[in-house]
């Protein structure tokens, strides 16, 4: 079992609050002796997830504390690409009086980063899933193993699905953080529409849930937070929120390091543009199972349904197995918003998941909490489970 590290923990809470805009929490780490050029598994340091939140007396903070102005990430970003791509002018000024490049060098002009065809060894690609939109391959790019998808034909060959794909994906570029796969750029010179993402050896929630089966409490509430985490930072996107309408197991993806990271956002919207723009969705998605009844019924919605859907995924973790597995999807989603129906919470839920599971999943999107809400109570369920595993630990080792 893979017990993950929580932000409360070490050099983590340092790159949280970095994030956050809390400078207070900073000097805290700081004064602490925490380094402030340590980094998470994609070697994010501090100083880009300030630079790319746009938190302007963190990044001055952090560099007077000897931050690495041109520290690179997994993918050869600096800080100062980071506040480029996001339009953080006053950021990239400081970066740049204290020696910042940007090796990356974007062009803020073109709408996705593009990569060409031939530093792609597509001969190579080894098929590692299909989807909706077409198939996965993972592939070597720049000698790093990077995710290929592939957009079927009939979609990427319609002028307006293709623009309208383009446009998702420079919005997914902007993104950064721990808990959302990274996209890494299209490809160019190709006729098919091709782009590529980091590539996530441990496959998706769905694979291991479907492996697995049912995970302990302390696993479960840590990928929780994995998920709410990546979800929080989508749902506070500035200008505007991201919702990504389509939160599934299939749809969050692990790193080696066992963290847990979202993917595919704002893409479902296309999708379900099909009939304007003629082209079928192949296979069943699985989503009615997540989708929220509010969606189901077609009515306005909003950043709520994806707490609805994570409500159906955390059940899921503690079960191992989606609820009301043999029914259609669609049943399942058609009893769940016009006869108020919900997977039965056993007595093996912890009394406090079971609470946050029913208030997520609540009929009334008002009522839902915030993901937010939702990390504080996690991070306080997840202690309390460790201390109770700690308990049961040394009880084991008695009886041995
Ligand atoms: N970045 C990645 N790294 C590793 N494996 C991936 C990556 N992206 C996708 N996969 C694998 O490929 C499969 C297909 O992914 P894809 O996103 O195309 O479809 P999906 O999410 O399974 O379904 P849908 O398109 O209906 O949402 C995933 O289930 C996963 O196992």
């Amino acid at each position: 079992m893979q017990v993950q590290k929580s932000d409360s923990d070490g050099p983590y809470r340092l790159l949280y609050c970095s994030g956050k805009g809390n400078k207070w929490g900073v000097m805290q780490e700081l004064d602490k002796g925490v380094e402030p050029n340590v980094g998470d598994y994609d070697r994010r340091k501090a100083l880009h997830l300030a630079a790319c939140e746009g938190c302007t007396e963190i990044v001055l903070l952090l560099l007077e504390k000897g931050a690495d102005v041109n520290s690179t990430d997994r993918w050869g970003r600096t800080p100062l690409s980071d506040a480029r791509s996001l339009g953080h002018l006053e950021i990239c000024k400081i970066l740049e009086a204290h020696g910042g490049i940007d090796p990356v060098g974007l062009d803020s002009q073109t709408p996705c980063y593009q990569i060409h065809y031939s530093e792609v060894h597509m001969k190579g690609a080894i098929l590692i899933g299909e989807g909706a939109f077409g198939e996965v391959y993972k592939v070597k790019w720049r000698g790093t193993e990077v995710a290929a998808k592939t957009i079927r034909s009939p979609i990427a060959s319609n002028e307006t699905v293709r623009k309208a794909f383009l446009k998702e994906l420079a919005f997914w570029q902007t993104l950064r953080h721990p808990n959302i796969v990274q996209f890494l750029g299209v490809l160019k010179d190709s006729d098919r529409l091709i782009f590529l993402t980091e590539y996530l050896q441990n496959g998706s929630l769905y694979d291991i849930l479907k492996k697995k089966g049912r995970l302990d409490p302390v696993t479960a509430v840590s990928y929780a937070l994995d998920i709410a985490r990546g979800m929080n930072y989508l749902h506070h996107h500035k200008p505007h929120a991201i919702i990504h309408r389509d939160l599934t197991p299939r749809n969050v993806l692990q790193d080696e390091a066992g963290r847990l990271k979202v993917t595919d956002f704002g893409l479902s919207k296309i999708a379900q543009e099909k009939d304007v723009y003629g082209y079928k969705m192949t296979g069943g998605t699985g989503s009615y199972r997540y989708m929220a009844p509010e969606v189901y019924r077609r009515e306005s919605y909003g950043k709520s349904v994806d707490v609805f859907s994570f409500a159906l995924i955390v059940h899921e973790m503690f079960q191992g197995r989606p609820s009301n597995r043999e029914e259609p999807p669609e049943h399942v989603a058609d009893k769940r918003a016009y006869e108020d129906s919900r997977p039965p919470l056993p007595s093996y839920y912890p009394e406090r998941i079971r609470v946050l599971i029913k208030q997520c999943w609540h009929r009334n999107p008002d009522v839902r909490p915030k993901f937010e809400d939702i990390i504080t109570e996690l991070e306080s369920i997840l202690e309390s489970e460790k201390r109770k595993v700690g308990i049961g630990f040394c009880h084991n080792c008695v009886i041995l």
